[in-house]
């Protein structure tokens, strides 16, 4: 991951955010993500709004509920909805093979069930967030609280090495009511595998592995416009 300045990652983050709300179309069903590039979006979102533009959407937080619905965007009930036209997300890290690891603000869950309904699920990005192997960035797990013991165990066994999250000093508490561990697997050589073990692990509700889950990464590097897909 390379280093840049925070002024210098967020004009790329904007860059990147306002490449993939030209792809919202009226009367798309739109979700949205969690973070500080998925705000960048909700904001342009808005603007495209203000000139016309007509969207309903779904939110992947609290905070960006609360955000959409301060700017006006209508926002529809997540379990109501069977499919999403676009989403437009953030992420922790990235490969070319479109794989990601996301949760770093703790909206993992509700994110996943976004890209998992999204037609064209777009993630937006900095170009500090290519990585050629994911892994640097822990993996955020999202743990139901009695059975966060049990989680911990079975973690250890894959190796994985876990902190559970905390803000303020106090243990962080997600959306749904749950805890996040975040777990150093150091460089992870197979993504689909540590995924799948994760799945496994009851009291495990979701984790920020996501694969197959992504249309498009678009990436802003200085001024110049990177897309994989
Ligand atoms: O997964 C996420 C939140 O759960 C975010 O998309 C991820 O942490 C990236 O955030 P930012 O855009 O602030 O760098």
């Amino acid at each position: 991951m390379d280093a840049i300045d925070k002024t210098k990652q967020d004009a790329e983050k904007l860059a990147a955010a306002k490449e993939a709300v030209k792809l919202v179309q009226n009367d798309d069903v739109v979700g949205l993500g969690t973070g500080s590039t998925a705000t960048f979006a909700i904001k342009e979102l808005a603007e495209r709004i203000k000139k016309g533009l007509k969207i309903k959407a779904a939110a992947s937080s609290v905070k960006t509920e609360e955000l959409a619905i301060s700017y006006g965007i209508p926002i529809l009930p997540l379990e109501t909805l069977g499919s999403i036209n676009i989403s437009i997300d953030g992420a922790d890290e990235f490969t070319e093979t479109l794989n990601l690891i996301k949760g770093g603000g703790g909206a993992l869950f509700r994110e996943k069930i976004i890209a998992s309904l999204s037609k064209n699920a777009i993630i937006v990005t900095d170009s500090s967030k290519k990585v050629d192997k994911l892994g640097a960035f822990t993996v955020p797990v999202e743990v139901i609280p009695l059975a966060l013991q049990y989680a911990l165990n079975q973690i250890e066994k894959l190796e994985g090495k876990s902190v559970l999250r905390k803000r303020d000093g106090k243990t962080f508490i997600s959306d749904n009511g749950n805890y996040i561990v975040d777990v150093d697997f150091g460089l992870i050589n197979n993504p689909d595998k540590v995924a799948s073990q994760l799945n496994q692990i009851e009291g495990v509700l979701a984790h920020g592995l996501f694969i197959n889950l992504t249309a498009k990464v678009i990436m802003a590097k200085g001024d110049e416009i990177l897309i994989f897909q």
